[in-house]
């Protein structure tokens, strides 16, 4: 049977140049491209047919900011496919994000610059609001959509004989600082994109942990700075022209400014490749490129603690009861 690969936010970005270099490396994949809009997707299956006409592309309608949209979505991919070899946990939002200019400017002259392009520490803050499920958004999104869609397809990940990968396209800006186990949805700060982060690599590492005996695998990636949609709305186009020169000669000096969602993809793909027991549930993988554009996939030991991880999951699992209970009784009603 055909390999199943299904990608979600894999209409523009690092998720549609995944789902380039995938085709290009198996002609013979059933690729899933699960969106929340159809027009986009449509646009982007033309784009991928294009450059690979005898391709096998799907679509399916998935908005991971709604339980609801996760779990229609989820009975249809049970219902077209018999399991799921490749699962990439790829969209992601940054609402409303703020730069404080005057710490870009204090990084910018400090022995701290590279630091600061890699993870936007102290940099970054976004306002997020509540979701149609009472759920902060950006929790929503980026990861607890995420969460139970591995929890529906369970049954179709790691099969007899046949492990699958489920693989989370984490952030640098994964941060221990901006997470707290009280506040997990990030209801109070002002970092949710990096709270989400960091709690990402925390569900990764318990999925291992109550997983891998079924033969589900998961693993974390950082796809470096990509200019992006997401990128491009951070600054206004005017920024981005005059601190695209900078860029590009700090690039000299650090691996992790891949710039091009191409080479954003190159944990991505690399993960494609790997035999799932060979990987370090630890280990985020980080797309790197060199000076002189080389692109290469390297480990990197994560901040985290199995009790956090462990505490997290829990939650989860408790939250996950709850929003289907909830569910369940407005379909009651209706
Ligand atoms: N760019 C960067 O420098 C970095 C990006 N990342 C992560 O990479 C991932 C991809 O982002 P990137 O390619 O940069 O940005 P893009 O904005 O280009 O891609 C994000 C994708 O996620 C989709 N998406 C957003 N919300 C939802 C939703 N509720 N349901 C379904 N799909 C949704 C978007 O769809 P739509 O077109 O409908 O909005 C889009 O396809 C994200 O998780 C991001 O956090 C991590 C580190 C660095
Ligand atoms: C003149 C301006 C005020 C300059 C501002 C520069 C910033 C906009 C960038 C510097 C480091 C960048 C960065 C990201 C976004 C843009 C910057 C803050 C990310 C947070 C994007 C998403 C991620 O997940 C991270 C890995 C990026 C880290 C670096």
């Amino acid at each position: 049977m055909e390999k199943v690969v299904l990608v979600t936010g894999a209409n523009s970005g690092i998720g549609l140049a995944l789902c380039e270099r995938l085709l290009s490396q198996d002609g013979e994949l059933r690729l899933c491209l699960a969106c929340r809009n159809m027009g986009r997707a449509e646009a982007a299956k033309s784009a991928l047919l294009t450059s690979h006409p005898q391709a096998r592309v799907d679509l399916l309608h998935l908005d991971v900011g709604s339980a609801r949209s996760v779990l229609r979505a989820a009975q249809e991919v049970k219902s077209r496919y018999p399991r799921v070899d490749h699962l990439y946990l790829n969209a992601g939002i940054m609402p409303n994000p703020k730069v404080d200019i005057k710490a870009f400017f204090k990084g910018l002259f400090s022995s701290n610059v590279i630091n600061m392009f890699a993870t936007a520490e102290g940099l970054l803050t976004q306002q997020d609001h509540l979701n149609s499920d009472g759920l902060q958004e950006v929790f929503a999104t980026n990861l607890f959509g995420h969460f139970l869609l591995v929890r529906e397809l369970e049954p179709l990940l790691g099969q007899e004989g046949h492990p699958s990968k489920v693989v989370w396209t984490s952030s640098s800006n994964a941060l221990r600082s901006a997470f707290s186990l009280e506040d997990f949805q990030h209801r109070s700060g002002t970092e949710p994109y990096s709270s989400s982060k960091y709690a990402s690599d925390l569900v990764s590492l318990a999925l291992n942990r109550h997983h891998n005996a079924q033969g589900l695998f998961s693993s974390v990636i950082c796809p470096g700075l990509v200019m992006t949609n997401l990128t491009y709305g951070i600054l206004p186009s005017f920024f981005w022209s005059l601190l695209m020169p900078i860029m590009w000669f700090i690039r000299m000096f650090t691996n992790t400014l891949t710039l091009t969602p191409y080479n954003g993809a190159e944990a991505l793909n690399w993960l494609f490749l790997q035999k799932p027991e060979s990987l370090d549930s630890r280990a985020k993988y980080h797309s790197l490129t060199s000076g002189l554009g080389n692109n290469y996939t390297q480990p990197r030991q994560m901040d985290i603690d199995d009790e956090t991880s462990e505490a997290l999951y829990g939650k989860l699992l408790e939250l996950e009861k709850v929003v289907r209970r909830q569910i369940t009784e407005e379909a009651e009603r209706q």
